[in-house]
Parts: structure tokens; C-alpha cells; sequence
């Protein structure tokens, strides 16, 4: 055996033994048993055998990928999400991906349409100044794909190309699979039977944890393609924690469906251990009758010395984005950004036209100079209580205002206005650095915001250098007299007081500190409605949202927690009526299986992250329900606040 492989872990000496046979592998393990810690192992032992070898590593979380790339840093290692991957790998294959696409788009059965009258013919691309690209958004007219198409399109060029897979396995001797449990099935699909077309060799490791598949669209589990002969995935698992104490675990294990019990690790310095022994640590499962959340968080800070002003080590688990937006502050763009009212109104029409043609009902006629108005009227849409939905919108002077802003305007331009609660909230840092990475979902508007804010950030935390950088002012610092200037003008800027978004874009683009540039200014242009209502909030309010976004506030989503870990959890488990979670049915083991599995799945994750002291936190629960809690927190951890 290779000498150093003696130092590692056991499991990775195991995968080391796969590698050797060439067998493909997947590390399981729970929450805790160091899988990161892995994977990182592996990566820089098989750099280490394989000096001229590259390494594919896909992952998801930002956690991840940060650990990954701190730790390892080797230029045949390549990170990156799974969809940069693929893209990478068959972005120079254009004319393979032009005839794909259209084969699929010509196929009824499958999802990829471009919007034409007749079929597709085979020169449909061939003018393309760019080529395909993958972008955030989706237009295929123009060979534009996105994420979903991403998918479908890659699947169907690696079953028919197997030259694809040929190249992909002499470029990538190694490919690993961080939390491979939230990976869409058509990748395995990939990477385990399409790659099968060539003969070369490469080796396939997945990690991850089937208890933590979080998202529906993940492939969950391995089961289908594990197994003990050589074409097979040989599964290898980890039942240590070195994450959580002991009270933590023996509740894990509780809410664990499958048949992987952990155990504290043996290892001394693992981080749940103190002078050789693992820590105790606390559960608490605290309920009210008036769902008081400021209240369990008072209790908490004075009867258990928590800090929530720590937000890198307490953090508020709650479901959605939704429930946070109030307390962190952001409710105004919220709203805008996920209920609007006008465009709610909008949505339903055009839902109504696709039911009509789906079910063969007479179309209501819809002419070219149809303003949106008269589209609306000519629908007469009514709610359950067979009210004009029309009227009701209108019964609010705020809603007539901003109807009065698309009512004249014609349908056809309306029906295009589309606002999601992505283009705000998500996280997924962009990269401005590379063009061909498909970032984060945020806007042009909300990312010109984020640069702003970050140029405010810097300078507040004194990160000159960085600042400089990141501001336009930065080709203008001549001398001593344009520093004073500069300093001046950024000084002025962070004093936001009431300031709306509008007047911060305007104060930064006068003082040099952050241009308006083509991609705003277009923004404005294509995206009059949706600026018109962003540009008058405050920007006091969108800073709250970005040190959401940053981490700087003790709130996350249960599903973003995934692969972080914090000292202090509170999850809040909130019964709002949710169709894909029930938090009462959890702890009663009963109702529909797929929700079941999802809440039970949720619950593991938030409860796992803990390093220290977990609580939780009902509302009103039923004496069933605290009945159950009381044999998995022990009497004297259930307590109402
Ligand atoms: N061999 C090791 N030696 C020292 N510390 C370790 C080791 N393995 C893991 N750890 C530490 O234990 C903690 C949990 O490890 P890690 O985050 O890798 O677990 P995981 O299995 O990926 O968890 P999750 O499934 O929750 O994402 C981390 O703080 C990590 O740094």
C-alpha cells in the first residue's frame, strides 16, 4: 500500500482499496461523520498518487465549496457546480448541441419547445452570432438554454455521442460527487450509464447522505446502481460524528429512517470532544400557545446566555424566505418580488388561456392592439366566493395605482412582465470574473445593488484595498487630494438616513463610487414596472436584505443550512399549512408517505447542525405531539415559554 494512505481515515483507506480495483464508490454517512473531511482527504491523496491527473469536483453548498477550495488548492483540481460542469464539458460541441436541440424540440414528448408556428428545420441556428449559451434565463429562439434545459440536453447528447463521454473521461481521470443525494437523477444517469459508450477508464466517487435529499428534483438515493460486482457502486459508510455531542446524536439517530446508527467519534481532538470525552451538550423543545418567536428568543438569551447578535455561531432556522423577510427587514422588495398583486392578476389570465386550450373550451379572441385592461375585462376571472377578482384588486388604493401603471398598456407587452422571488434572494454568488459560469439568479438591478452595498461594506470595515478594487473610482486616485475626494464622497454615501434605492443608485453614480452601466440602464428599460416600484424603497431596507444574503444575520432557511454547522440552533417549526411539510404528522409518524419522508428529511438537517446547544421551537402543539417530544428530548427538556 502507498505509504501515506496509512494515515488516513479508515473509510478513506477504503475508498483508496476501490480506487485500486477501479470500482466506482459512494461514502454514506450522517450528518456530522466528516464526508466534507472526506472528500477532501481523497482529493489531495489521489493529486498526491496522480500527479498528472485531473480531478472533477462537483458540490453544491457555498460551505462546500469554500472548504474545498481553502483546502485544497492544485491546478489539475477543478470545483465547480454540477451544471458549470456539464456546460464546460459540451459547450464546444455546437453543432451536436444545435441538432439536439432541435431533434427536441420537434419531439412533443419532451419539455424543450421553441415558440414557432411549424417545425423546426435543421438550419434553425446556423445564424447565430454566439452559438448555444447558458445563461440564467431562457431563450431558445435565440439558442439560449437554461438550467432545466441544461439537464435534458446534456442527457440526450451524452446517450448519443459517446465520443462526448470518451473525451470527459480523458480529461477527468477522477470525478467526485459532493452531496450527490440533491443531484438530479439525469446526472447519475450520465455519469453511470452514458459514460458506459466508451471504453476508457475513469473513476466515479459520490458522497453524501440519502437522509439529508432535501430538494424533490435530487435523486435521493443510490439504490438502483449500488451493489457488489464490479459494475456496480460499492458503498462504503461512515458512522462516527465528530460534529455533535451526545444528546444530539442519540436524537438523530431517533429521527434517521434508514439503518446508519452514529456513534461520537473515537478521535480525540474531534471537535465534539473535550478532554477526551464527547461533549453532553443541550436539547431543548420549547412550545407557546401564541407563537411568540421574540419571546422563546428572550428566554433563550436569559436563561441559556445566548447571543443572537452571533450570527456566525446562533442561527434562527426557519422554512422559508418568506417567514424572514419580516424580521430581517425586507418585507417591501419581498412582496414586490413574490406577490405582486397586478401581476398576480396577469398570471391567472394567462393561466386561463393554456386551461382553455388544454381542455378544448372556445378561445376568448385576444387582437394585437388589446390593451391589458381590456384582456382582464374580457376574462372576467372570479375567485371561490364568484366574486370579479378585478374588483377586488382594485379595492385597494395601492393596487388601483399600480394598475393604472399597465392598464393601458398592451397585453402583448404585458404578458411578458415576469417576477420572481430568485431574482432577490438568490444566493448563489456570481462570479464576474468568469462569463462562461452561469451565477446566481439575482437581477441586474439587485446585483448593481450588491455592488454598491459591498463597496459600503468595505470601507466601513476598513478593507481599503479590496475596496479600491471594487470601486469605478478606483483609475481616478492620483494623488493625495482625489484620495480626500474619494473618501469624502463614500463617506456621504454610507450616511443612507431614509434614502430610497433610487436616490443611493443616483448619490453613487455621481460621486464615481458605482457607474450606472448598459446592463442597469437596459434593465430599466426592459423592466420599467418592476424598477418603478423597487427604485422607491429604502434603501435602509435592501441593506437589511443583503446582510441576510451575507450571513450576517442569526436567520437561514432550513433547506440553506444544509452542510453548515453553527454552536447555538433554534428551529422553528411553523404548521402554516404548507402541502409539502407537516411538522404534526412528523412527530406522529403518520400521513401522506412522500410528505412524511420530506419533513422528516428537513427536521434531521436543521437538527444536525448543531455543535453545542439545539432547540426547538413549536407552536401550539398537540398533547400527541408533545408526547412524542417528551420521549425524544426527555421530560425535562419540554418546556413552555
Ligand atoms: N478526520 C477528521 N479530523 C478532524 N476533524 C474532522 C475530521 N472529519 C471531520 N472533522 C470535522 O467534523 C465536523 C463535521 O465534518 P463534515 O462537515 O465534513 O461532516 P459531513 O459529514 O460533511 O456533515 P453534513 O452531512 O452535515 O454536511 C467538521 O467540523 C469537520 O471539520
Amino acid at each position: 500500500m502507498v505509504e501515506e494512505r496509512l494515515n488516513l481515515e479508515p473509510e478513506v483507506q477504503e475508498i483508496f482499496q476501490c480506487i485500486d480495483n477501479k470500482r466506482n464508490f459512494l461514502l454514506s454517512g450522517g450528518a456530522g461523520s466528516g464526508k466534507t473531511y472526506s472528500l477532501v482527504q481523497v482529493i489531495r491523496q489521489v493529486i498526491s498518487e496522480n500527479p498528472t491527473a485531473k480531478v472533477a469536483c462537483m458540490t453544491y453548498t457555498n460551505a462546500a465549496v469554500k472548504e474545498i477550495e481553502e483546502r485544497v488548492n492544485h491546478k489539475n483540481l477543478n470545483v465547480s457546480t454540477i451544471y458549470d460542469f456539464l456546460w464546460d464539458n459540451i459547450k464546444h460541441f455546437q453543432k451536436e448541441l444545435k441538432s439536439t436541440i432541435i431533434a427536441l424540440a420537434n419531439d412533443e414528448n419532451t419539455k424543450i419547445s421553441i415558440d414557432e408556428d411549424d417545425s423546426i428545420p435543421a438550419n434553425y441556428f446556423d445564424e447565430l452570432e454566439k452559438g448555444i449559451q447558458y445563461k440564467e434565463f431562457l431563450k431558445l429562439k435565440e439558442g439560449i438554454i437554461s438550467h432545466d434545459e441544461l439537464l435534458i440536453i446534456a442527457n440526450h447528447l451524452f446517450e448519443n455521442y459517446p465520443k462526448l463521454s470518451a473525451i470527459v473521461k480523458d480529461k477527468y481521470q477522477f470525478i467526485f460527487i459532493d452531496e450527490y443525494q440533491d443531484t438530479n437523477s439525469v446526472v447519475v444517469e450520465i455519469l453511470l450509464n452514458h459514460f458506459k459508450k466508451s471504453e476508457k477508464k475513469n473513476l466515479i466517487g459520490f458522497f453524501g447522505d440519502a437522509m439529508q435529499s432535501i430538494y424533490d428534483d435530487g435523486i435521493g438515493n443510490l439504490d438502483q446502481y449500488k451493489g457488489n460486482t464490479a459494475d456496480t457502486v460499492k458503498e462504503l459508510k461512515k458512522t462516527q460524528n465528530r460534529r455533535s455531542p451526545r444528546k444530539i446524536i442519540n436524537l438523530a439517530n431517533r429521527l434517521r429512517t434508514d439503518d446508519i446508527i452514529q456513534e461520537p467519534s473515537t478521535d480525540k481532538n474531534a471537535p465534539n470532544m473535550l478532554a477526551g470525552q464527547v461533549k453532553e451538550g443541550n436539547i431543548l423543545f420549547l412550545h407557546s400557545h401564541d407563537g411568540d418567536i421574540s419571546a422563546v428568543k428572550q428566554y433563550l438569551t436569559a436563561n441559556h446566555k445566548w447571543n443572537f447578535d452571533d450570527s456566525k455561531e446562533t442561527k434562527e432556522l426557519n422554512l422559508t424566505h418568506n417567514l424572514i423577510a419580516d424580521k430581517a427587514g425586507f418585507r417591501t422588495l419581498m412582496d414586490i418580488y413574490d406577490s405582486d398583486p397586478v401581476i398576480g392578476l396577469k398570471n391567472d389570465v394567462l393561466r386561463k388561456i393554456k386551461d382553455n386550450k388544454k381542455n378544448n373550451n372556445p378561445e376568448i379572441e385576444i387582437s394585437d392592439n388589446d390593451s391589458f385592461d381590456a384582456v382582464v375585462d374580457k376574462f372576467q376571472l372570479k375567485n371561490r366566493q364568484r366574486q370579479l377578482k378585478k374588483d377586488i384588486l382594485l379595492q385597494n388604493p395601492i393596487n388601483v395605482e399600480l394598475y393604472n401603471q399597465l392598464k393601458d398598456k398592451p397585453f402583448s407587452e404585458v404578458r411578458k412582465i415576469y417576477l420572481s422571488k430568485d431574482a432577490l434572494i438568490d444566493d448563489k454568488k456570481q462570479d464576474e470574473d468568469d462569463e462562461n459560469k452561469k451565477g446566481s439568479k439575482r437581477d441586474n438591478l439587485i446585483k448593481h445593488l450588491f455592488k454598491i452595498q459591498s463597496n459600503i461594506m468595505l470601507y466601513q470595515v476598513g478593507r481599503y484595498n479590496e475596496f479600491l478594487r471594487a470601486t469605478d473610482y478606483k483609475d481616478k486616485i492620483v494623488n493625495i487630494a482625489a484620495k480626500r475626494i474619494l473618501k469624502d464622497n463614500i463617506e456621504s454615501l454610507i450616511n443612507v438616513g431614509d434614502k430610497t434605492i433610487e436616490d443611493v443608485i443616483y448619490d453613487a453614480n455621481e460621486k464615481g463610487i458605482c457607474l450606472v452601466d448598459d446592463k442597469l440602464k437596459d434593465f430599466k428599460v426592459k423592466n420599467e414596472y418592476l424598477y418603478n416600484r423597487v427604485k422607491e424603497v429604502q434603501y435602509s431596507e435592501f441593506q437589511k436584505l443583503y446582510d441576510y444574503l451575507e450571513g450576517k444575520t442569526p436567520f437561514s432557511t432550513q433547506h440553506k443550512t444544509k452542510g453548515t454547522e453553527f454552536e447555538n440552533v433554534l428551529v422553528i417549526l411553523d404548521n402554516g399549512g404548507w402541502n409539502k411539510y407537516n411538522f404534526e404528522n412528523m412527530f406522529l409518524n403518520t400521513g401522506t408517505e412522500s410528505v412524511l419522508e420530506r419533513t422528516q428529511k428537513i427536521f434531521y438537517v436543521c437538527c444536525t447542525r448543531t455543535k453545542e446547544n439545539l432547540v426547538v421551537f413549536y407552536y401550539n402543539p398537540s398533547p400527541q405531539v408533545i408526547a412524542k417530544a417528551t420521549e425524544w428530548f426527555g421530560q425535562e427538556n419540554v418546556i413552555p415559554v
